[in-house]
Formats: structure tokens, C-alpha cells, sequence
């Protein structure tokens, strides 16, 4: 079995880790971390597990945790994460971490875009990117596993085999996505309260986003050339569920068909993408609670264009569900253990 520990449990990240790896026969949580709730039961927090989980919520005494878990997610905000880990307690544990601390490579840019210094860069190398269906192998092998964005899960796995095969011409992508408000995190905010988000739409974060650098890194490493690009979030009236729409000119004179072999030379394997059949786009709700990435696109012959559109849960593939797949190919169990989740509808 093994022993979890939840950073941020009381999150709506963490709550979703907690949900999901309830249902993990090979998995047990050890530590419900907490910063506010401190000895108050985590059925408290969130009445949904109410007779589900009797535990009480920790502080973060990584020492402690790291004696008693063989993995610590850590679903919290930036920086935290990156202040909390060493040598002593990577040798004790492996770490999942759900904020971008070890997503970037390059700590120079990981500082400018979030703007926060980073409180141990020397294991920034070794950190693994966790999208697993392009790094599996290294996930295997990583003690420190950083898991991806919601908006960079999205967009990166819906334009990646294009991409890696020169399909597209990546001077002329641009993303446009949008997001649950739910992917803003439980926190109070202004922008994110009932009557700014209810009938309402917004794009935010505009050319200044800060998962377009992590969108960039990783696209550039599929296509082996740096890449730059516009991305576009948006706010949209619901609970989950992020939609990216990507466009980009075609470099050469290909087919649906064409196109429909390079995706499925990639993802034909892959249990947790979905690649639609010719004319269905993705919707949110058909991933809504599930691990799922459903993709589909569209030749327009008459701009030159390809649109791609991909479609996740932003807790489940954006973050918990992706966190748990992490794990268990970390610790060598089958990779979809405790990701069984039916999608749900409506
Ligand atoms: N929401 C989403 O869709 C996604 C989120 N992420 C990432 O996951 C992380 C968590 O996001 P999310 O769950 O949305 O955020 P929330 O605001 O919902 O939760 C934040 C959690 O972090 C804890 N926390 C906050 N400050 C500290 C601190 N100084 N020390 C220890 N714990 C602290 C909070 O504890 P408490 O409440 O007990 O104070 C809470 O459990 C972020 O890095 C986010 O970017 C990644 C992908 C998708
Ligand atoms: C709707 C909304 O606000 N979404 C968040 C992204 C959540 C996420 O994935 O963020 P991390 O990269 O920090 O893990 C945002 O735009 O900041």
C-alpha cells in the first residue's frame, strides 16, 4: 500500500486528490495537509466525505510527513513547494508537486513569469515533467514529478504529435482556451465570486499568462526549435472543464485522413486520449470527472488552417487525475489504478 500525503488537501486540487485516490486500492492517505484547519476534521472542510474520511487535518511538518508517507503531493501554491523541498526528504520520499515550481527549466523564466524567487533551483534539473503520455519513462525513474498545468495539459497534448511532426507551422499558433472557474482555486477572489462569473465570459491574463512559457517549453521541445506563441485564457460560467481551441497554419497539403495517422502514431495507445471521430468536437462534459483528453479537428482549406480542440477536466487530467497517474507509474503499479472514472453527464 502506499502512503499519501496531500499538501493543500483542503484545496479544491487537494479535494479532488482526496476524492480519487479514495477509490485507489493500492493507495491510502496518511496526511491531510492543511494551513487554515488545522486538528479540524476534514469531513468538516468538505461535507462530501462525511462519513468517508474520519481523519483530521495536519499541519506541514515535512519531517513528520516524510516519515510516515512514501509520497507527498503538494496541491499549494507557488513557491511553497519549491521552499519545502531538500536532499533529506527526497531521499526519504517522492514528490508530486501540482504547482509549476519544477515545471520550468529555466529558472530565469519561471521568475520573470511568476514573479517570486526560487527558493531551490538546484532541483529544477532533475525535476521530471509529468505529462505522462510523453515522459512516461522518466516518470518511472523521478523522485520529484512536476505536474503540469490545466491550460498546459490541454493545449499541449491537443497540438504535440502536430507539432513533433512539422505539421504545423508553430510561428503561427495561437491558443485560445477556456477554463471552470473551479481552476481558480477555493480561495476568495473578487473576479471569481457568483455574480462576476454567473452570464459572464472574460478573457484574462492576456499575452501575460503564466502557462504560455510552460505551453512554449514543452511544444518546443516536441517540434526541437524555440517556440512563441499567443495564448489566450478565458473565464466561463461553470464549475469544470477546460476547452482549447488551437489554430495553426498546415506546412504541407495534407488530408483529414493525413492528419488523423500522425494523431493515432502517437495516442492510438493512449487510454486516456480520446481521439474523436471525423466532425465531433470535444465538449467539457464529456470528460467532466474523468482523466479523459478528448480531441478532434478540422482542415479549413480555405484559410490554409488547421483547428485542433481539446477538452479536460481541469482537476481530474489537469491536475489530481494526472497526479495519481504520476504516482502510479512512479511506483510501478498499472497507470490508470484508481483512474477508472465514468464520465459525467449532464
Ligand atoms: N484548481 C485547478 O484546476 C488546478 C490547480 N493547480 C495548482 O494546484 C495548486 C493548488 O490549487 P487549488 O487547489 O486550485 O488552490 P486552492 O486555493 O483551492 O487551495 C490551496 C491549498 O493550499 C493550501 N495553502 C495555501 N497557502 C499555504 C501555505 N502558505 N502553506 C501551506 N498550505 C497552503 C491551502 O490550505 P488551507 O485552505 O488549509 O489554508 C489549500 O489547501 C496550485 O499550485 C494550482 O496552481 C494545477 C492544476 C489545476
Ligand atoms: C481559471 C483559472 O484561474 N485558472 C488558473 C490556472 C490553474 C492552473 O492550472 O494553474 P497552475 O499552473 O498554477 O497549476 C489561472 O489562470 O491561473
Amino acid at each position: 500500500m502506499i502512503r499519501a500525503g496531500i499538501i493543500g488537501s483542503t484545496g479544491y486540487a487537494g479535494a479532488e486528490l482526496v476524492r480519487i485516490l479514495m477509490g485507489h486500492k493500492d493507495a491510502e492517505i496518511v496526511w491531510y495537509g492543511s494551513r487554515s484547519y488545522i486538528d479540524k476534521k476534514y469531513a468538516s472542510v468538505y461535507q462530501n466525505m462525511f462519513q468517508i474520511v474520519d481523519a483530521v487535518c495536519m499541519d506541514d511538518n515535512m519531517d513528520e510527513l516524510a516519515a510516515a508517507a512514501d509520497v507527498i503531493f503538494t496541491a499549494t501554491p507557488q513557491g511553497l513547494c519549491a521552499s519545502l523541498v531538500n536532499e533529506d526528504i527526497l531521499s526519504k520520499v517522492k514528490i508530486i508537486d501540482l504547482s509549476a515550481d519544477f515545471r520550468i527549466k529555466d529558472v530565469a523564466t519561471y521568475e520573470k513569469w511568476y514573479g517570486i524567487e526560487h527558493k531551490s533551483p538546484e532541483f529544477i534539473k532533475e525535476a521530471v515533467y509529468g505529462l505522462c503520455e510523453i515522459n512516461r519513462e522518466d516518470v518511472k525513474k523521478a523522485r520529484l514529478i512536476a505536474n503540469p498545468g490545466c491550460y498546459t495539459t490541454c493545449s499541449i497534448l491537443t497540438a504535440y504529435p502536430l507539432a513533433k511532426e512539422g505539421l504545423i507551422d508553430m510561428d503561427t499558433l495561437i491558443i485560445d482556451a477556456k477554463s471552470g472557474t473551479s481552476g481558480a482555486g477555493r480561495g476568495v477572489k473578487v473576479p471569481n465570486l457568483f455574480c462576476e462569473v454567473n452570464e459572464n465570459m472574460k478573457a484574462y491574463g492576456i499575452a501575460s499568462h503564466r502557462h504560455t512559457p510552460e505551453i512554449e517549453e514543452q511544444l518546443g521541445y516536441a517540434c526541437g526549435h524555440p517556440v512563441v506563441l499567443n495564448f489566450t485564457p478565458h473565464l466561463v460560467p461553470m464549475n469544470r472543464g477546460i476547452l482549447a481551441t488551437e489554430y495553426a497554419k498546415l506546412t504541407k497539403d495534407v488530408s483529414y485522413e493525413d492528419v488523423k495517422a500522425v494523431y493515432e502514431k502517437y495516442y492510438k495507445d493512449e487510454k486516456f486520449i480520446r481521439l474523436l471521430d471525423e466532425g465531433v468536437y470535444p465538449e467539457t462534459k464529456w470528460v467532466e470527472g474523468s482523466n479523459y483528453v478528448d480531441i478532434g479537428f478540422k482542415i479549413d482549406e480555405r484559410t490554409g488552417r488547421i483547428i485542433m480542440i481539446g477538452a479536460i477536466d481541469n482537476l481530474v487530467k489537469g491536475a489530481a487525475g494526472q497526479a495519481v497517474q504520476n504516482m502510479n507509474l512512479a511506483f510501478g503499479l498499472t497507470e490508470d489504478t484508481g483512474l477508472d472514472l465514468v464520465p459525467m453527464f449532464p
